[in-house]
């Protein structure tokens, strides 16, 4: 039992220390209507005044109160300490009463609302024994002052959800001078604990019952039998209070009442403060045995949640070796991260989230090989002239000379200003090439471990790293740019693609039945032939292909009109001179369109992406490991220092925990499986009070 109790004081101490709330230790929680006179249970058991105290409504939050024996402390050393005010030791009880007040007021308003945000407070003292309590409101009917309508349904929330978990102890506190068989707190305990195996039953102010009346019956477990029993006091009245008498001298008092009533001198031994303090004492040291390993199963997961929670947070760069190697640390991480990333990583980035969209390098891969290629075909030929126009053009380009076969300056001409279509797709595509890198440096910057917790040099480079990918864009664009303006510099009428002849065929074999039959000569020579300036036939002189006479134009008199204007009219041939250019500029086009298909993706890999990748730490680097940007970049996130201190203290207090539960669990041989009783007296059959005549008739008593 010492050490079941030491082990509770042990892990209220380390509890308290913390604020591990989610930790529930098995408690007591006292309830009773209005002035039932619960307050004073708790002060008796303290020893102390320090409960606020008056008239109506008092207690209007839940007190979590934590007595811890100190068996070292003297008892002018006794002291008391708030949850809400961590540190500030109160020797002087009135002062706790006031905080408490003060607390209430803060929270609830001064008026007679209710609030159910607990207050803590932690009591060490040489004769308290251990137990934590909760004192709530009283259970009222009417509302009154500032209350609201519904204050009975708050109130009893409020209480529910104390006494609800199974591992709490209800003190179930009555008045004597009141009609013990219509009780609320009995009703009430009865509701979450139907067949009583954690409710104690408290009947106070035995000394205020008519004259020739008891309850001697109650305290026997004889009426509304509960399995823990009842415990009758007497304590201080209002004028006990108000005329200053001590606790000592009330608890003595007490006794005196019990060994001197008819009624209760048989059972006194069972009654009175001070053993109603050992029996909450023992029952919640049988509690603690029995919930032991649901606590121990709470702490390892608490424990498990902070690791993982400085995990997150990353060690303290004084621990790291301090700022500067943070962030050579970092810097590196994020290179070797946008680096892998760029090459193809099935575990890198957040995969697990979305696993059907590209990633990485395989998202830049998409932009050269569908949205660069569909930008590229979008990109149509526009001559921006109609076919008189064109024609028109063809014969300027020919001058004074007569034309010829193929108008090759022509040709020329519109070629290379045709390929002008194709830097606007190549553009884009060093624009969408480098979001893509700046998306990944954003991702890789967010996997750099430690990073959140510095949040200048993330930022920092994050900028830098824009900047950097900023001047690589710009020397792309440099360079895509003229690899563009190259296509369109020399119009390479040799390309092993190009085949202008087999062009020319296609268009004779498709416009053949509109030309005029050709006279006798077979055709000799390629119909590319004819573009060759060198063979192109002087003014007057017969064109050497067979074909050209049908192709040369015959003025047709009726063009000419009266006043010898020649009008021409669109000969067969000027058609096909015209369809001739119109398909070798679109085979030329698509020539070159292969071409930049080919070279601006690999110019952009080049410009842009190899070199950041190669040249991304160096970059930082130079950028970054300055002394004075470290240590004006490394300053950490004071949320995140704040939270890693916290939770820091919460691991220490858990570990603690845990040891303090491994040592009882190895040394007091203390089941941990549950059940069991771990020491302690066990109680009487039947209860603290007298067995229940044909046992529980509790099910029957309250109407359900
Ligand atoms: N004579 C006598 N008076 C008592 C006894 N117990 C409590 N009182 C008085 O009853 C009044 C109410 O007691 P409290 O302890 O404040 O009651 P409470 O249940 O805490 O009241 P609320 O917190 O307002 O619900 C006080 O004046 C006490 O002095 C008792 O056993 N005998």
């Amino acid at each position: 039992m010492d050490n079941l109790l030491s082990v509770m004081n042990r892990l209220m101490k380390v509890f308290a220390q913390a604020n591990v709330p989610s930790i529930q230790l098995p408690r007591i929680a006292v309830v009773g209507a209005q002035s039932a006179g619960k307050s004073s249970v708790l002060e008796a058991l303290v020893g102390r005044d320090f409960l606020p105290r008056g008239s109506g409504i008092v207690t209007r939050r839940p007190l979590v109160l934590h007595l811890i024996n100190e068996p070292s402390l003297s008892p002018t050393q006794e002291y008391g300490e708030f949850g809400h005010l961590p540190g500030k030791r109160y020797t002087d009880f009135n002062d706790i009463r006031t905080q408490i007040d003060k607390a209430t007021d803060d929270e609830a308003g001064t008026g007679k609302a209710v609030s159910n945000k607990p207050i803590f407070l932690t009591i060490h003292s040489p004769t308290v024994v251990n137990l934590i309590l909760v004192d709530l409101p009283g259970l009222t009917k009417v509302a009154v002052g500032d209350q609201p309508k519904d204050i009975e349904k708050q109130i009893l929330a409020m209480l529910e959800e104390y006494i609800k978990p199974e591992n709490t102890i209800i003190l179930a506190v009555s008045a004597g001078n009141v009609d013990l068989a219509n009780s609320d707190a009995l009703k009430l305990a009865h509701k979450h604990d139907p067949d009583g195996h954690r409710t104690l039953g408290v009947i106070t102010k035995l000394d205020l019952l008519d004259q020739g009346t008891d309850a001697a019956d109650y305290l026997n477990n004889q009426v509304i039998p509960l399995r823990l029993g009842y415990v009758g006091l007497c304590l201080r009245s209002q004028k006990d209070i108000n005329e200053n008498k001590s606790m000592k001298n009330a608890i003595e008092d007490e006794e005196k009442f019990f060994r001197n009533h008819p009624a209760y001198a048989t059972i006194a031994s069972r009654c009175g403060t001070r053993y109603l303090g050992q029996t909450m004492s023992d029952l919640l040291i049988k509690h603690v045995a029995k919930t032991l390993p649901q606590t121990r199963v709470q702490i390892a997961n608490q424990l498990a949640q902070v690791e993982r929670d400085l995990a997150r947070f990353g060690k303290a760069p004084e621990l790291e070796g301090g700022n500067q190697a943070f962030m050579l640390r970092a810097i590196t991480e994020f290179s070797q991260r946008y680096s892998t990333s760029l090459e193809g990583d099935v575990n890198t980035g957040n995969e697990s989230k979305d696993k059907a969209s590209l990633r990485g390098g395989a998202r830049l891969n998409h932009v050269f090989k569908e949205s660069y290629v569909t930008d590229l075909l979008e990109a149509k030929i526009d001559l921006e002239m109609n076919d008189d126009q064109l024609q028109i053009q063809i014969r300027n380009s020919f001058g004074v000379n007569s034309t010829l076969f193929v108008p090759e300056k022509c040709f020329l001409q519109l070629s290379s200003r045709q390929i002008d279509r194709f830097r606007l797709p190549a553009l884009r595509c060093v624009e969408k090439s480098h979001y893509e890198c700046i998306t990944l440096v954003r991702q890789s910057l967010g996997q750099v471990d430690g990073l959140t917790r510095f949040p200048q040099l993330r930022a920092r480079m994050m900028d830098e790293t824009q900047m950097f990918l900023n001047q690589l864009k710009e020397k792309t664009l440099q360079h895509v740019t003229k690899l563009i303006e190259i296509e369109g510099s020399f119009v390479n009428v040799d390309h092993p693609k190009f085949n202008p002849l087999k062009v020319v065929e296609t268009v004779l074999k498709r416009l053949e039945p509109e030309v005029p039959e050709p006279e006798a000569q077979p055709q000799q020579q390629g119909q590319a032939q004819p573009a060759n300036p060198a063979e192109r036939g002087r003014p007057g002189q017969p064109p050497p292909n067979p074909k050209q006479p049908q192709q040369q134009p015959q003025p047709q008199e009726e063009e000419f009109d009266e006043v010898g204007i020649f009008i021409r009219t669109l000969t067969a041939q000027d058609k096909t001179k015209t369809e001739i250019v119109k398909k070798l500029v679109e085979k030329y086009y698509k020539v070159v369109r292969a071409n930049v298909a080919d070279s601006i993706p690999k110019a952009v890999m080049f410009f842009l992406v190899q070199a950041s990748r190669q040249q991304m730490q160096s970059e930082l680097m130079k950028r970054l490991y300055r002394d004075d940007l470290i240590k004006s970049l490394m300053k950490e996130d004071e949320g995140i220092a704040l939270q890693r201190k916290n939770a820091l203290e919460r691991q220490k207090v858990l570990h603690e925990a845990e040891m303090i539960l491994e040592d009882i669990s190895f040394t007091a041989g203390v089941p941990l499986s549950g059940g069991g009783m771990g020491g302690g007296r066990a109680p009487p059959r039947g209860g603290y009070g007298r067995p229940p005549p044909g046992g529980s008739n509790a099910d029957t008593y309250f109407p359900k």
